[in-house]
């Protein structure tokens, strides 16, 4: 290519950028008068709810319906995600808090969902975010709730039991990992490796494979276990790009995991109901008297109706021995007549029934 050609493309990308400026510059002060209008329409004390999941659903679905590349459909998405989540900072900055430290894969699903410009606070443990949520201390909290390799997040299942909370979204995220190490470490003699005990089991065979004998030990975080391998000479620490980015770790193999389709589902909590947006998902938790045939007669109405169930899990319940709840996903929001009607049969037989949320499958 010649110096010319290169200089008109970019002139003319320097044109287009100024268009795509002006034009984001218009969509942002058209959020600032959705703002000015929910606050105008307010009825006496009613409370503005500037954040909504169900439009962003749908935007996002729009565009990924409507982009003719070169760029890909998630790609796409991805920007617009952070164009409004910087809009919706001007009606209103959300605060999120996520189980940290920084770096924690909870995070990246946090920026994933809600986009970059929002204020994010890492809370210690999965309970803490959920008190910080009910404390009215930030408007969202993220947290773990299945990965494909190694199921349940039974603290997540359990502080539903314990807090009352509704479930506003769920984004799902590919989790690699990677082997990383800081630049002090002598990468032959390497004598720990810090992960949290999801990862090393995440990684069990790749581990027994290529490091068999050496000591493996379980950390709060992937972000912790990063930290940690910062200052010393003979650790390593199984953590995602983030945590690597954020301490300065080199990647000495990369993709370790297991499976390579592992992925962890995250919620999103607090306390706003979500409109449908005709595909959604409901969660909610039933707790059966313990006789023969109770899930079975739990089941039955789901399978009549043609409702896709999408997960169900059993915890103990805490109120008594041997005793159950059921943590259970289906598709259909819980306003849907059919939904309604299901949920209305079920509370007939089940000793108690609670609806967590409905809330939009995953777009992105
Ligand atoms: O449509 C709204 O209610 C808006 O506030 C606008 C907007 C957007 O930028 O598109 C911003 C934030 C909301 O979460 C959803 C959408």
């Amino acid at each position: 290519m010649s110096e010319q050609e290169l200089k008109a493309l970019r002139v003319r990308i320097d044109s287009l950028d100024e268009k795509v400026l002006e034009l984001i510059s218009e969509r942002a002060r058209c959020a600032q008068e959705v703002a000015r209008v929910k606050m105008a329409s307010l009825a006496e004390g009613e409370v503005p709810v500037f954040y909504r999941p169900e439009r962003e659903a749908q935007v996002l679905k729009r565009v990924m319906e409507r982009n003719k590349g070169p760029l890909g459909n998630e790609e796409m998405a991805r920007l617009f995600r952070e164009i409004m989540s910087s809009c919706l900072a001007l009606e209103q900055p959300l605060k999120v808090a996520y189980l940290g430290p920084e770096g924690t894969f909870t995070q990246a699903a946090a920026m994933k969902h809600f986009g970059h410009a929002v204020i994010s606070k890492p809370m210690a443990a999965i309970d803490e975010v959920f008190r910080e949520v009910a404390a009215g201390a930030v408007n969202f909290g993220v947290v773990p709730v299945e990965n494909s390799t190694e199921g349940a997040v039974n603290h997540t299942l359990d502080s539903f039991l314990e807090h009352d909370m509704v479930i506003c979204g769920e984004v799902e995220l590919r989790i690699h990992h990677h082997l990383l190490v800081g630049e002090n470490t002598k990468t032959d003699s390497i004598s720990r490796i810090y992960s949290h005990a999801q990862s090393l089991a995440q990684c069990r065979k790749w581990l027994d494979a290529h490091y068999p004998n050496v000591e493996r030990i379980a950390v709060s975080s992937n972000a912790e276990a990063a930290k940690r391998v910062k200052g010393e000479w003979n650790s390593a620490a199984i953590a995602g790009d983030m945590a690597a980015g954020l301490y300065g770790l080199t990647r000495l193999a990369e993709k370790i995991e297991d499976r390579p389709d592992n992925s962890t589902r995250f919620l999103m909590i607090g306390n706003q109901e979500v409109p449908p947006t005709g595909d959604d998902k409901t969660s909610i938790i039933v707790s059966m008297s313990n006789r023969p045939g109770a899930l079975h007669e739990l089941l039955v109405p789901f399978h009549e109706n043609g409702i896709d169930l999408t997960r169900i899990e059993t915890r103990p319940s805490r109120s008594g021995k041997w005793t159950y709840v059921f943590f259970i996903d289906f598709a259909g929001h819980h306003r849907d007549p059919l939904v309604k009607s299901v949920l209305e049969q079920i509370s007939q037989e089940a000793v108690a029934l609670k609806v967590l949320g409905s809330y939009p499958k995953a777009v992105l």
